[in-house]
């Protein structure tokens, strides 16, 4: 067992964070080169470290954002990330102290919920942490995909100089990005990183409707010829995409599929109600070829996140929920469309924070969880009440990369 410690970083520790990063997702170590690129976008301001004596043996950071829930609110969030542990001290108990200190330091910057995304599905579920989020990747096959002529036209797209994306894109996304439940801020910090790690490593073509600019793509060409295959056209892959509305999502993906020596355009992360295949006469010309988890929420303030949210149309329901990392959350809480509030009462519905935070962007029914023994029904009738509450008419979207 090795004893350890946990405190913040403090200014001149974060190379020895990064390189614990670095090693523990096997990226090849800095050159000196390297950490001056990254510097800017990797500062110690909200980063824990374990320390076995004056060793850094693992990590766990954070930026502060907001994420939009729904109803349309933008609580304060943390969005986590830059989490390992050095493999000679993995499993003697790091990251869960490095998860218990952080998650205490959301709670004392009144933050709401703190949000990543995970590099395994089986490391968060035990911090309280559930998908909340999920993306499909796409594969349109370009040979076959014609549009229908009742799809939207869409409108101008012009492609950026590099500096001009590096100039516009963050207000771009400001602007553009439609606030959908699930997606967050992105301050300075992250764009610090994503320049280097996104933008100079994309084309980024800007869509201009009929009110302005109102959607971006972000794609790389992926070479594919081979000496067999000469005729091979190159995959356009997008980094990502965001448009305020389907007029401009068309626009923009009439563009990628209009680009030449180009054979398929790959969408990894796209949301789930994405519909490139309604738009085309040969819907099979758009495969959905994967599907995974996105970002993992954890409510850190419980009461705070539940009134946040709105909710459908229903009589109340008493959800008693069991928090063991942060025990002050632990309790029982009459939701109704009127509000939410701690109550004595008999519950309805037993669960855990994974399970809330599954439910609570409206990625999950309690019904499917329910059926699948995730929640516990202690009053059948109260499910489909719960359906009805926590229902959103809308399907949860992240599309940030952090
Ligand atoms: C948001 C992000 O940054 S995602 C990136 C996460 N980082 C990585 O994937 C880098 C490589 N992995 C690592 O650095 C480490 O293995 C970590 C950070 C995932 C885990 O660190 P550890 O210090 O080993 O975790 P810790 O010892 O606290 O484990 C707590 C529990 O989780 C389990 N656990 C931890 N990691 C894993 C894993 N990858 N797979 C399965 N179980 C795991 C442990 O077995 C332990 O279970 P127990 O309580 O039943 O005994």
């Amino acid at each position: 067992m090795t004893d350890f410690t946990i405190r913040p970083l403090v200014h001149g520790e974060q190379r020895a964070a990064f390189e614990v990063l670095g090693r523990a997702l096997h990226a090849p170590r800095p050159t000196d080169e390297d950490w001056e690129r990254r510097a800017a976008g990797f500062p110690a301001d909200r980063k824990f470290g374990a320390f076995a004596g004056e060793r850094l043996i693992g990590t766990a950071g954070s930026f502060g954002t907001r994420l939009a829930v729904p109803g349309g609110k933008t609580p304060p969030a943390a969005a986590v990330d830059g989490v390992a542990v050095r493999a000679d001290h993995t499993r003697r108990g790091v990251l869960t102290a490095l998860m218990r200190e952080q998650l205490r330091d959301c709670l004392r910057r009144e933050e709401v919920f703190a949000y990543l995304h995970a590099s395994e599905a089986t490391i968060y579920g035990r911090f309280g942490y559930g998908v909340a989020t999920r993306g499909k990747t796409l594969r349109v096959h370009k040979g076959r995909a014609r549009f229908r002529d009742d799809a939207p036209s869409g409108g101008r797209v012009r492609l950026l100089e590099p500096d001009e994306a590096h100039e516009l894109l963050p207000g771009l996304y400001e602007r553009i990005a439609p606030y959908r439940t699930g997606m967050i801020d992105r301050p300075g910090v992250w764009w610090q990183w994503a320049h280097r790690r996104l933008v100079d490593r994309h084309h980024v073509a800007v869509h201009t409707g009929p009110g302005g600019d109102d959607g971006f793509v972000l794609y790389r060409p992926e070479e594919r010829r081979t000496f067999e295959q000469p005729e091979a056209g190159a995959a356009l892959v997008v980094g990502e995409l965001h448009a305020t509305g389907t007029g401009a999502l068309t626009g923009l993906w009439r563009y990628l599929l209009s680009v030449d020596l180009v054979a398929e355009v790959r969408a990894p992360m796209r949301p789930l109600d994405e519909p490139i295949g309604l738009l085309l006469t040969d819907p099979r010309a758009c495969e959905v070829v994967g599907l995974e988890d996105s970002g993992w929420l954890r409510l850190v303030d419980v009461p705070a996140a539940l009134a946040a949210r709105t909710y459908g149309d229903a009589d109340p329901v008493v959800l008693e929920v069991t928090d063991p990392v942060l025990p002050e959350n632990s309790g029982r809480y009459r939701i109704s469309p009127g509000g939410v509030e701690r109550v004595e009462d008999a519950p309805d519905l037993r669960l855990g924070l994974t399970e809330l935070a599954m439910l609570y962007l409206g990625d999950r029914a309690p019904r499917l969880l329910a059926e699948t023994g995730r929640i516990e029904v202690l009053r059948p009738e109260a499910l489909p009440v719960a359906n009805a509450l926590f229902a959103t008419g809308s399907v949860p979207f992240c599309g940030t990369q952090f």
